[in-house]
């Protein structure tokens, strides 16, 4: 089996290079006109294309070094796409713009797409890929991120965050486009996305917890907001949530630059694993916790979903058991797990 190291930058390269995609495809197809109407189609050209893209990337890195392949868990495939010829061809535009091997034609992009399908990986190590994580912030021109792990035996073991817009420090707020790094066991990095050199990053060292900053979702999703609020309220948080789209919010933990993740929306919403394998990891290595509202490590062996967990509870470890408490306070919840109620009073 490849070493870890060599398959760290393997998922660099591939990630490195989508996120220039991604910014050309956001400069050439979002303008105000896609904002207001809410036309979602830079998005799908963005994700079809970023997905093909890195699949093609891991794909041949690692052949490269006579590896085989392995099984590959991504958020797209390649159904809908047929359906809208124009798109389709905008997709293999870029993807073959790209890609630096030969040009492909439609039947290939299909077959690349749909590696990403498969409902239960078949080899010990895998992939997991949210090629656009944020679509919305996408759109808005605003913090979106290409996501990949690479899984072993079901957990996270390499996680690669792609953050085209986040700056890459707070206080350089035009110096935009990071990668942010992690490898089991060897600690959490972010890279300038045009550099190649790369500084560590740790959680933060708050513990009292009047000062921590929350981060939330920037989308209101059903009780998600307000459940947040009364958490930080019992917990004594005074200041503002920072709200942000994607991943980003995992990055903004793991440098310290927000202290807790909180995300529980809707009772019967269950969590895509690609939404949090590689935020996680990062979050892990750089010191912090991450497991779900009752206290349970994420579960990524049961399929394309998170369906043993609940919600998502993400913190640098100072403040992790008074924000345990917490949750408690708000949440009560019902034998054997199935129900759960919130405490709103
Ligand atoms: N009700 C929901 N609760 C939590 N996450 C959701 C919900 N509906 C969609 N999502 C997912 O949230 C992610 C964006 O999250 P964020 O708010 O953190 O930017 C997307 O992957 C989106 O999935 P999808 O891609 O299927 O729309
Ligand atoms: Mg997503």
């Amino acid at each position: 089996m490849l070493a870890i190291s060599k398959l760290r930058s393997i998922a660099i390269k591939a990630v490195q290079q989508a996120c220039i995609a991604c910014v050309e495809i956001q400069s050439h197809l979002v303008n105000e006109e896609t904002i207001n109407k809410k036309d979602k189609s830079p998005v799908t050209v963005g994700d079809y294309t970023v997905q093909a893209l890195v699949i093609e990337s891991l794909l041949s890195s690692t052949q490269a070094l006579g590896e085989s392949e392995y099984s590959i868990v991504a958020e797209e495939d390649a159904d809908t796409l047929a359906e809208q010829p124009d798109v389709q061809n905008k997709v293999l535009e870029y993807f073959n713009r790209y890609n630096a091997s030969k040009p492909i034609d439609a039947s290939r992009l299909s077959e690349l797409l749909d590696k990403g399908k498969i409902k239960n990986p078949t080899t010990k190590r895998w992939w997991t890929l949210d090629p656009i994580d944020g679509t919305l912030g996408f759109l808005r021109r605003d913090q979106y991120a290409v996501a990949l792990a690479l899984m072993e035996d079901n957990k996270p073991i390499l996680g690669i965050l792609g953050c085209p817009s986040l700056p890459i420090a707070s206080n350089t707020p035009n110096d935009k486009g990071c990668i942010l790094i992690a490898q089991k066991g060897a600690g959490s990095f972010i890279r300038h996305i045009e550099r190649d050199d790369e500084q560590p990053i740790h959680v933060s060292t708050q513990s009292d917890s009047s000062q921590a900053i929350f981060t939330e979702s920037y989308v209101s999703r059903g009780f998600g907001h307000e459940l947040n609020s009364k958490i930080s309220k019992n917990l004594g948080v005074t200041r503002d949530p920072l709200r942000i789209d994607s991943q980003c919010k995992y990055a903004m933990v793991a440098r310290g630059d927000s202290d807790i993740y909180l995300r529980l929306t809707e009772l019967a919403y269950k969590e895509c694993i690609w939404d949090h394998a590689a935020g996680h990891i990062i979050v892990e290595e750089a010191g912090g916790q991450v497991f779900d509202f009752q206290g349970k490590p994420l579960d990524y062996s049961v399929g394309r979903k998170l369906d043993n967990n609940i919600g998502i509870v993400c913190s640098n470890s100072n403040l992790y058991p008074a924000l345990k408490e917490s949750i408690k306070k708000s949440i009560d919840f019902k034998p054997h797990h199935y129900t759960f109620t919130l405490i709103f009073e």
